[in-house]
């Protein structure tokens, strides 16, 4: 028997990803819900991880790292209340092996926040569902962090890199105009707006609000890494996007993809590679803002969300 603890744990869940490049087909039968990739998807899949990782798998090491960079935050800001476990959605340690391991530290209660500031139903929702039915098994009390889309602190951090990334784009394309900002996420099967998921409107929130105080005019909101299935996903996706853009003359482009907080497979193959290609054979210059990652401003969104929920406890 394990002994009790005031402690209060704190379940910092991400997407996960392959421990090496043998893991890969592991990994993409488990997002398949337990059925295994055709050989061709899967030697599309560890091509595209091929192009980006150098040793390590990057989203690896930033999940790791933001989930010290929280651990440090809230030690600041609470000395000794709180204690971060890492559990992934397709990767080890899962979800529940997060959970296993708090209730073995005789953890009662705890927070659970998910590294992806908007909510949805397939997304936040479904990490939470496996969190709470672990949690409740094992007699932990679950507080939930839905959202944190409009955090200030947030919303700071992506103005920053968006006026960086327009200093960055002017001097990569010699000044050209006209540019635009395109604030961007992973779409989702189409289907979610019929259950009116707050999806699609959070990011809107997010990309409205952050340009306005970046002081930007032009901008638009695209989808990005749809899924290759027949059912329809969420559009326009971005390539289609650059070249709507390129036919009406736009001749600078500034990527801001506001739904992820890493750097990994979907921005640094997707947008850094792909995009970047199209942009270019469509005359256009593509940059992109610098993703999160350990940024003091995230890791204070984080730690000021969990505190807020973790008030539940205290009443
Ligand atoms: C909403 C959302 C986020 C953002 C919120 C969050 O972060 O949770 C996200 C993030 C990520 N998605 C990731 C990777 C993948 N997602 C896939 C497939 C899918 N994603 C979906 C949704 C999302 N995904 C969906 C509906 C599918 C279809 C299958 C299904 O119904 O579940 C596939 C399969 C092949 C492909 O389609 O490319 C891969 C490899 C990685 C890790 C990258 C790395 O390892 O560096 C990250 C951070
Ligand atoms: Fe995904």
């Amino acid at each position: 028997m394990s002994q009790s603890t005031d402690k209060t744990g704190v379940l910092v869940m991400s997407y996960g990803t392959p421990q090496s490049m043998d893991d890969v087909e592991a990994y993409y039968t488990h997002i398949r819900r337990g059925h295994p990739p055709t050989p061709e998807l899967l030697a599309d899949l560890k091509g595209r991880y091929e192009a980006i990782v150098g040793g390590v798998f990057p989203l690896r090491e930033n999940t790791n790292g933001q989930v010290a960079g929280l651990q440090d935050k809230l030690e600041q800001l609470a000395p000794g209340r709180y204690v971060c476990y890492q559990g992934l959605r397709h990767a080890s340690p899962f979800i529940e092996d997060g959970v296993e391991a708090m209730a073995k530290d005789g953890i009662k209660q705890a927070v659970a926040i998910v590294l992806a500031p908007h909510y949805s139903t397939m997304s936040i929702g479904g990490y939470m569902k496996r969190a709470k039915e672990k949690a409740d098994e094992l007699g932990i009390r679950l507080a939930e962090v839905e959202s944190y889309h409009l955090h200030p602190k947030l919303l700071q951090a992506l103005t920053e890199r968006v006026q960086d990334g327009l200093r960055r784009l002017d001097l990569a394309s010699g000044g050209a105009e006209p540019v635009k900002v395109l604030f961007s996420a992973h779409s989702l099967p189409a289907k979610i707006r019929e259950i009116g998921d707050p999806y699609e409107q959070q990011l809107l929130e997010t990309s409205k609000a952050v340009a306005e105080q970046a002081n930007v005019e032009h901008w638009q909101f695209t989808w990005q890494s749809a899924g290759r299935t027949k059912e329809p996903w969420l559009g326009p996706d971005i390539l289609d996007t650059l070249q709507t853009l390129s036919e009406e003359g736009v001749k600078g482009v500034l990527v801001a993809p506001v739904g992820f907080v890493s750097d990994h497979l979907e921005v640094l193959y997707d947008l850094d590679i792909e995009a970047k290609q199209v942009a270019a054979g469509l005359g256009m210059t593509l940059e992109r803002i610098q993703m999160l990652n350990r940024d003091p401003l995230y890791m204070e969104t984080l730690a000021e969300s969990i505190q807020e929920a973790a008030s539940a406890f205290t009443v």
